[in-house]
């Protein structure tokens, strides 16, 4: 079993994750959700060793104690990432890249047999052996990665958003393969964004929300949550038809710790305020401009006269609309090209402008190839 009690990590002053404890057990899987920058990514790096952060808090695998490890020890005791953009080698061959998966001194011995289990569990692998990765689609290099990490003989798969960039087909394909993998007795924790999709084939499931660990439940249970829903599922899409209730019918959350509210509680829809759907209004104007063109007075039943909105309703609508707008407009821009941490500009609420906050960024160590020069010379970078 993978443990992880009580594990903070801090990038400089920014605390990524506090006093997180989540677990995995052999057989089970168990998806992390949250929304972008809770921590998901920061706990999966935590247990793999490579987090660029301080980490404090005990980390275990049957006993062992990771923390601190060198990332291949870790591999070593049977902890497998797959990270977020897979990670492949797109030059070689999808034999070459499973291979390298054994490296681990608990693999290496077995490279054959552990070849043949992974070929078995994802039969195109076999097929596809020669075929350079670079040349696969998202969901069949997904599945390389995936393979070359079982490649290490792991006790505990660990999965950085698997789905990400793959089609509604080929993610129900990936979560498929990763029942499968479950089946042959490994954990699996995996972080996720497609909650629908691989709460369905979890066990359990953990909410990150702000660093903290808000929330833990069975798969089923998380599923049923209205909370869990609205946040995370989609309530009121088509595809839910047993949540279309609007938000503000939604239940109290259910814990005191677990505090998930849907967004929709705080904002009101056009089409709420107006009192009927902004396309009709829409169909209805167009409808007008025609017949003002035609120099015809509009017709009674289908025409604009039939839009009866009190001025103040649209009005409201309209001031809405323009706040919204407004603030898209001033939201300050966070990307720079060079550096994906960037702290966005301070907005001064004062005179007295505040110092822009300092945001520390750290990068993980570069590896480079050299190649002997063909006369002996020297080396040059590949
Ligand atoms: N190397 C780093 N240096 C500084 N800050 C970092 C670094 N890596 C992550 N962070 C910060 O730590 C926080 C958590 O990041 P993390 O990648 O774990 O989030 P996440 O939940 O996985 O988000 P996402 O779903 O967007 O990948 C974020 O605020 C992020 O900016």
């Amino acid at each position: 079993m993978l443990e992880l009690t009580n594990v903070t990590v801090r990038y400089g002053q920014h605390r990524a994750l506090e006093n997180a404890s989540v677990n995995v057990a052999k057989g089970e899987i168990v998806v992390i959700l949250g929304a972008n920058g809770a921590g998901k990514s920061t706990l999966l790096k935590a247990a793999s060793g490579i987090c660029e952060g301080v980490v404090t808090g005990d980390i275990r695998l049957d006993g062992t104690n990771l923390a601190g490890l060198a990332p291949h020890k870790i591999v070593d005791a049977g902890l497998a990432l797959v990270p977020e953009g897979r990670g492949v080698f797109p030059d070689l061959t999808v034999r070459e890249n499973l291979i390298l998966g054994a490296y681990s001194g608990r693999a290496r011995d077995d490279e054959k047999i552990t070849l043949e289990r992974v070929y078995d569990l994802f039969p195109k692998l076999r097929e596809r052996g020669s075929q350079i990765v670079g040349t696969m689609s998202g969901g069949e290099q997904q599945m390389v990665a995936i393979g070359r990490a079982m490649m290490s003989n792991p006790t505990i798969l660990t999965l950085d958003e698997p789905s990400l960039g793959l089609s509604p087909l080929l993610s129900k394909e990936l979560f498929q393969n990763l029942a499968r993998v479950r089946d042959l007795g490994i954990g699996v924790l995996m972080v996720e964004q497609n909650a629908k999709q691989s709460l369905a084939i979890a066990d359990r499931g953990y909410l990150i929300e702000n660093a903290h660990v808000v929330h833990e439940d069975s798969a089923k249970n998380l599923m049923r949550d209205p909370a869990v829903q609205a946040a995370y599922l989609g309530a009121g899409s088509a595809e839910t038809p047993e949540t279309q209730n609007p938000a503000p019918d939604m239940p109290e959350p259910m814990s005191e710790t677990f505090a998930i509210r849907p967004r929709s509680q705080k904002t009101q829809s056009a089409d709420a305020i107006l009192g009927r759907s902004v396309a009709d209004l829409v169909a209805a104007a167009s409808t007008q401009s025609v017949n003002v063109a035609a120099q015809k007075r509009p017709a009674d039943s289908r025409g604009a006269s039939n839009i009866d909105i009190p001025a103040d309703r649209l009005a409201a609508a309209l001031a809405a609309i323009e706040r919204g707008a407004a603030n898209a407009r001033s939201r300050p821009k966070s990307y720079h090209p060079s550096n994906r941490y960037v702290a966005a500009p301070a907005q001064p609420e004062t005179s007295e402008a505040k110092p822009p906050p300092v945001i520390e960024v750290y990068r993980a160590p570069r590896v480079e190839v050299y190649r002997r020069q063909a006369d002996g010379a020297g080396f040059e970078r590949k």
